[in-house]
Order: C-alpha cells, then structure tokens, then sequence
C-alpha cells in the first residue's frame, strides 16, 4: 500500500525541483518519509516565488509527523501566513495552523482562526483546495465539540467532492468521525465499508487505513467481537508502521477493549497500560480515559481494589481535566463568537460611517456644482456688465465726441473751441507768448444753399475745411462757430504771422474748385485777424476784436483779410 511506483520507476536525482515538489505534494500523507526526503533535497533557488511558498508550507507540514516541535510550526505557520502571497498557500497554511491549534489546545485563537478560514474560502479558489480547507475545518469544530457546525460543513462539502477526486474519502471520513462521536446507532457498517474503498480507490493509505480503524472501532463498539479480531491482526501491523501516536493509542484502546470483553484479561491489561505509557504528555485525554476505564474494570474483576481506587482516582482527575477542557473550548467558541460579532457590528459600523461620508461628499459635490453654476451665472452676468459698460463707454465716447465735435465738418464746436481756447490762453499767458485768432465767415453762402441746394452748401463747408486744415499747422486749433462762420486760433503766433495765415487760408479757399460739386459757383471768404498783444488773454476780447476786424472785411467787399484796429473803424487791408 505504501510503495511509491514513481519512486521505483524515477530516482529522486533524476527529478527537477519542480518535480521533486510536486512528488512530495503528491505523496504527502502516503509517504510522507518519502516526501521529507524530496523536500530536503530541493535547491530553492531554482523555484519560483509562489513555488517557494508551498516548499516552506510543506516543510513544516511535514515536520508535523514526529509530533515533536508542534508549537513551533504552529508559530512557523502564524509567520508564514502573513507573508504568502499565494492565496491557494495562505488558507493551506491558515487551515494546517488551525488543525494544530486543536492539538495544542488554542481554542480560543483557533476559534478565530476558523473564522479567517471561512472568509477566506471563497469560490475562486480551486475546488480541491476548498475540498481541503472545508475538510480541515470539519476536523476542527468536530474536536472542539462544534459538532453541529461540522454537520453544515459537511452539507457544503458534499457538491464539491463529486467534483474533487479523492475528496469523497475525506467526506465519508468525517461523516463516520462525527456519528462515532455523536450518534453511533445512526452509523452503519456499508458507510464505513463504502468509505474505505473510496479511499483506497483515491490511493489515500493513509485515510484508507484510518477507515479500516474506523471499522475496528465500530466493530468493537457494537459487540461484533469476532469479526472485529478478524481484521484486528493486520490492521496491528499497519498501525506499527505509522507514527503517529493517537492514532496507535487510539487503536491499542479498543484493542484493549475487544481484550477485556473477550475475557483477555491479561492482554487486556497490559494493552491498556501500553496505551498509558505511550501518551506520556496526556495528549490523547479520551483514549487515556478509554484504557483507564478498562483497568478499573479489570482491577475490580480481579478484586484489585485497592489498585482500582487508585485508576478511579486518576480517571476521575482526567475527567476533570476533560470536562475542564471542554468549557474551556465553549468559553473559546463563545469569546470567538462574541469578537466576531464585534467585528462584525464594527464593520457596520464603518459602513455605516462610509454611507455618511459618501453622503456628505455627495452633498459636497452637488454643492460645488451648484456654486460652480452660480459662479457661471455670475461670470456671464458680470460678461453681460462688462459688454454693458464697454458699450456705455463707446456710447458715452461718442456722446462726449458728438458735445465736442461738429458732425458735418469733423472739426471742434463752437462750445469746445472756446473751451479749449481758453485754456491755451491761459497757459500762454503764463509762457507770456502771443496768440491769434482768426474769424472767417464765407460769402454770400445763402446764395449757395438757395441757388444749388443745402446739399451743395454743405459740400461747400467740408471742403473750406478740408482746405483750412491743409494750410494751418498743428499750431492751428480750428472750430465751427456757426453757419459757415469759422475760428483759427493760433498758438505761439504773433499778428504779422496770424495775417500772413490768414491771406493764406483766404487765396486756398478762393482757389477751390467748385465744380466738384456738381455746379460752378464763386467761392470766397472774408477774415478778421487779433492778437493777444492787442487785447489781452480774454477769449472776449480777443474774439470780438476779430468779429470786428471780420466785419471791416465784409464791409469793405468781401474775399479779405483784415486785422483789428482799436483806432480805425472801417479800415482796409488785403487786398
Ligand atoms: N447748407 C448749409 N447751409 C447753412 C448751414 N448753416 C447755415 N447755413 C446757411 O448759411 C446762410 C447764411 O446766410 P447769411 O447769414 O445771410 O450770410 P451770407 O449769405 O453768407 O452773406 P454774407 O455773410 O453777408 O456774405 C443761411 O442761408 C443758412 O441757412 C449748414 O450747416 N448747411
């Protein structure tokens, strides 16, 4: 049962490293000996990382088989577990440290660790491996006296191990264990027939055998004696070959049993001291009780009394120690209970907080949205302003133009022209410089607008300034100050020069050619020239001196200039 085909067929040096994990993955629990060896002599580094996890899972795995460090591969176990990455080597390791947990007695952590187990095993994982975890679990909650719990994993056992081969052994191995257990009428002898030859089909030694125990076990239990000493000669020889201890004390116990039953009593007796002496830790608290309840049994047939009041003092202690055990295992399931629970409300809790926060973010959010739509309808208010007040700008501009410029002639008004005058004079007077003024009036401009229309008459007045602006220079300032009545006031010029300007503008406006506006008419204008020398810095004066000087030009024939004379009324000039 035990041989290893492979290994006759393929020398362990002639495997890779890959190999030799998979060979030892494999062959675990048949041979683990066998798979020791292989672990032992892979080189590491030629594994990958997920690889290396399951080389350290195994080597401690294996080392559980002596029995010797189990608290330090369940401390190994609890390292390993944080730095798996392997999801599929993280809940075998996870599942393997809760199977020690029970044999340590760590309840209470394992209770905890039954929990993370469970959140663990989910549907992504191969089903082999959630035929394994399940399968460890079962272990577990049937040792810590969780039977029903192990009855509702069994339930979600069964779907999967039609799928995983092997894993009906397993089922049918942890059904038996529990109605062994709980309820042995319900047990019947097909189921553990049927569950040996599962595993023997799995080429599962080792839980073939187990059931082979099972079947020893229940034979004995239920008085069939003869066919249970029938198989009880090999099934010795094969528990020799294995070492684990409970599961040889277990079988030593019954075989004691079917001993004292048979009326054996020597073999009886000494199998069960046999029983006492290998569990020397007090590991295996049922079997010692099992053999110590033979003793006492024994003692009293052989009237040993005194000898069974010393087992019945012994039994009762370990009794104690049991049912010391077991509420210890119920205050763990009860405490694990609790903090899950805990959790679980914290959990809530956070959720609940989470939802809060989401609310509140939310809320944020749609606050932001709205002060952003308030911030657009703002900004385009503020747009619409802005255009309002670029517009009233342009509309204001254009006002203050149209107060300040004459429409037609594009030159300034009769109102800014003095405006501005007044304040050249005025700085002139400071800087003591000269100024002119000229007045030029056109004649007869009625006989224009009568003879060939307003339209000709106003052709006339953009073209006399046309001119005027070709002869005066930027000295010059010019201004419509009525009808077609016109002002040149000159900066920094003295008469002589405002005169000789003025005959100037006179001779330009008189060479104007009239024929451009559809007729042919004579084009004239008459001048009145002053300067500040004459009458001071009063625009006033200086304005009504002009007007004079202007009328003498009238007077005297029009088409002339003539300068203010404070003496002479009536006085000519040019030409
Ligand atoms: N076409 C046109 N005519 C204007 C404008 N402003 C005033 N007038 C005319 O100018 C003429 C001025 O006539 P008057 O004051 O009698 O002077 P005048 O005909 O030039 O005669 P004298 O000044 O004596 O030579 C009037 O007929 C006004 O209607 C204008 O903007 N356009």
């Amino acid at each position: 049962m035990f041989a290893m085909v492979w290994h006759v067929a393929t020398p362990a040096h002639a495997l890779s490293d890959q190999e030799k994990l998979q060979r030892a993955e494999a062959n675990r629990l048949d041979n683990h000996r066998q798979a020791q060896e292989l672990i032992d002599s892979i080189d590491i580094s030629n594994l990958s990382r997920k690889e290396k996890e399951l080389y350290w899972y195994l080597k401690n795995w294996l080392r559980t088989f002596d029995g010797n460090d189990l608290l330090g591969i369940y401390e190994r176990y609890g390292e390993l577990v944080h730095t798996v990455e392997s999801a599929e080597v993280k809940i075998r390791v996870l599942t393997s440290q809760l199977s020690l947990a029970s044999y340590l007695g760590k309840w209470a952590e394992g209770f905890t660790m039954a929990n993370k187990v469970q959140t663990l095993l989910s549907d992504s994982l191969s089903e082999a491996v959630q035929a394994s975890t399940i399968n460890g679990m079962i272990t577990f909650y049937i040792k810590a006296e969780q039977p029903q719990i192990a009855k509702n994993l069994i339930q979600r056992f069964e779907p999967i191990a039609e799928n995983v081969p092997g894993a009906k052994c397993l089922l049918g191995v942890q059904k038996i264990d529990l109605l062994l257990e709980q309820d042995l009428k319900q047990l019947s002898l097909n189921d553990i027939l049927n569950t040996k030859l599962e595993c023997e089909r799995a080429n599962n030694s080792y839980h073939a055998l187990y059931s082979e125990m099972n079947l020893f076990y229940y034979l004995v239990e239920t008085g069939n004696l003869q066919q249970a000493k029938v198989i009880m000669g090999p099934l010795e020889k094969k528990v020799e070959t294995l070492d684990f201890v409970f599961m040889k004390t277990g079988f030593l116990a019954y075989v004691s049993e079917l001993y004292k039953q048979q009326g054996q009593l020597v073999q009886a007796y000494e199998t069960a001291q046999d029983v006492l002496s290998m569990d020397v830790e007090g590991q295996y608290l049922p079997t010692k009780i099992q053999a110590l309840e033979i003793l006492i049994d024994i003692a009293k047939q052989q009237a040993n009394f005194e000898q069974a009041v010393a087992y019945m003092e012994t039994l009762e202690s370990l009794r104690a120690e049991f049912r010391e055990l077991s509420v210890v295992k119920q205050a763990a399931f009860q405490q694990a209970n609790f903090e899950l629970a805990l959790k679980q409300s914290q959990i809530d809790l956070l959720d609940k907080r989470n939802k809060l926060l989401e609310t509140r973010s939310a809320l944020s959010k749609a606050r932001v949205q709205t002060t952003l739509i308030a911030l657009c309808f703002v900004g385009v208010v503020m747009l619409g302003l802005l255009a309002w007040i670029w517009r009233s700008r342009k509309l204001q501009k254009k006002l203050s133009e149209m107060a300040r410029i004459d429409s037609l002639t594009g030159i300034f008004n009769r109102g800014y022209f003095l405006q501005s005058v007044k304040q050249r004079l005025v700085k002139a007077q400071n800087k003591d410089l000269t100024c002119c003024l000229l007045l030029l009036d056109l004649d007869h401009f009625k006989r224009v607008n009568d003879s060939y229309g307003h339209q000709a008459g106003d052709w006339v007045l953009t073209e006399v300034v046309r001119t005027l602006k070709v002869v005066c220079d930027e000295q010059c300032t010019l201004g419509r100050m009525g009808g077609e009545e016109f002002a040149i006031f000159v900066y920094d010029t003295d008469l002589r020069s405002g005169l000789a300007l003025a005959e100037q503008c006179r001779s330009a406006i008189e060479g104007i050619d009239t024929a451009h506006s559809g007729y042919r008419f004579p084009l004239t204008a008459s001048f009145g020239v002053s300067d500040t020398t004459q009458v001071g810095y009063r625009f006033e004066n200086l304005s009504s001196a002009s007007d004079l000087a202007l009328y003498q030009s009238k007077q005297y024939g029009r088409n002339r200039v003539y300068e203010y004379d404070i003496n002479i009324e009536g006085q000519g000039a040019t030409p």
